[in-house]
């Protein structure tokens, strides 16, 4: 039997990569599509969508979420942990926001009040390489951010060889900031143009921070290309090991992490899962490297790989491999 799945947020932009990717799953089938107002057709959103899969976004019903078997949460931060505290228990959960990826504490200095901290406690961090069997148990899954996802997994084979204090160079494609438009996401803002934002401060610091256990100095940068991001990490190493070596080790069983013997490319990984890892070091100096399609590996493709998790299915169901080059 098919599990039965409801997306909120459908009509945003992880939510339609979301959609994309359970139209090609063979276990998960999309049985609701629900946002703030309702009564609009997923198709006509995006006409893309006509003749492939044509659906009407009802209003959120929490009564009705609690009825499927998996419920997705493309929403924003805040609106996700209000819908969690009512749901949780009736069915399984992926939520795409920070709501429940933080402690109490970091989340309310980043954040906001939390007001349903006591289920802080029953989620997973959904990075699958390295909570994948924190994950199996639980079922309520805190996806993490884009920009920790390619960062925490190229800074994970290295933690107990580098010294505490690491440059965070991060680079994103503009659909990272979803659809709302805002004066940084302008297209005349944008267009040939690029520039950091929010250095140092960013809420992405503290997510990192705290899976790692290092104190990070985190600069995001917003490219002017629609999809994709690239991280370069500084590091000092502590001891003398071969970069690509240590790579190849950690992520040996690995299906969706590659690791390459040259400085990573966006354009490899748009349209799939994988995460491409790349470093080198110069003395003690280490410099890693790691690219991601920030709406799929940084959100909806690992939404699945988690959900895939949580149902007792293989990993790897229906997450997409082939990237859209040239
Ligand atoms: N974009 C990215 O690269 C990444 C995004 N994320 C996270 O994923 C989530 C979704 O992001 P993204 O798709 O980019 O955002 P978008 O702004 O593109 O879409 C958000 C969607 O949420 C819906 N929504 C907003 N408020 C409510 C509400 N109160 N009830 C029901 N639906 C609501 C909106 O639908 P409606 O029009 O019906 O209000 C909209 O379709 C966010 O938490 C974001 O932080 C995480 C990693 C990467
Ligand atoms: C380009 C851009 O604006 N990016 C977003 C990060 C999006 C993301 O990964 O995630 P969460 O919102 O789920 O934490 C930002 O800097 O806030």
């Amino acid at each position: 039997m098919l599990i039965n799945i409801a997306i909120v947020g459908a009509s945003g932009y992880t939510g339609l990569e979301l959609i994309k990717i359970l139209l090609n799953h063979p276990e998960f089938s999309i049985k609701g599509l629900f946002g703030s107002s309702g009564g609009e057709r997923i198709e006509e959103i995006y006409p893309a969508l006509k003749g492939a899969f044509e659906a009407e976004i009802e209003k959120l019903d929490i009564e009705k979420l609690k009825s499927f078997d998996l419920v997705f949460l493309a929403v924003p931060h805040k609106t996700a942990m209000s819908i969690v505290k009512e749901i949780y228990g009736h069915t399984k959960i992926v939520d795409f926001s920070a709501d429940y990826r933080l402690n109490q504490k970091n989340y309310e200095n980043f954040y906001c009040s939390h007001i349903d901290p006591v289920n802080l406690e029953n989620s997973a961090y959904g990075l699958p390489e390295i909570f994948r069997e924190f994950i199996k148990n639980k079922t309520l899954i805190a996806n993490p951010g884009c920009y920790p996802t390619a960062t925490i997994l190229a800074l994970y084979p290295f933690l107990d060889y580098i010294e505490d204090g690491v440059f965070i160079d991060a680079k994103s494609g503009v659909s990272g900031a979803g659809k709302k438009l805002s004066e940084t996401t302008h297209f005349v803002k944008d267009n040939e143009n690029f520039f950091a934002y929010n250095p140092i401060k960013h809420r992405h610091s503290i997510e990192i921070s705290e899976k790692t256990g290092l104190n990070v100095t985190f600069v995001p940068q917003l490219l002017p290309i629609t999809r994709g991001m690239q991280i370069s990490i500084y590091a000092k190493l502590k001891c003398d090991i071969d970069p690509l070596e240590v790579l190849n080790d950690t992520y040996k069983n690995e299906k969706f992490i590659r690791i390459c013997n040259k400085p990573v490319e966006i354009k490899q990984v748009i349209g799939t899962h994988y995460c491409d890892i790349f470093a080198m070091k110069n003395g003690n100096m280490l410099f890693i490297n790691s690219v991601i399609d920030n709406l799929l590996r940084g959100a909806s493709s690992q939404a699945v790989a988690n959900a895939n998790l949580i149902c007792g299915l293989d990993e790897s169901l229906g997450l997409p491999k082939i990237a859209y080059i040239p």
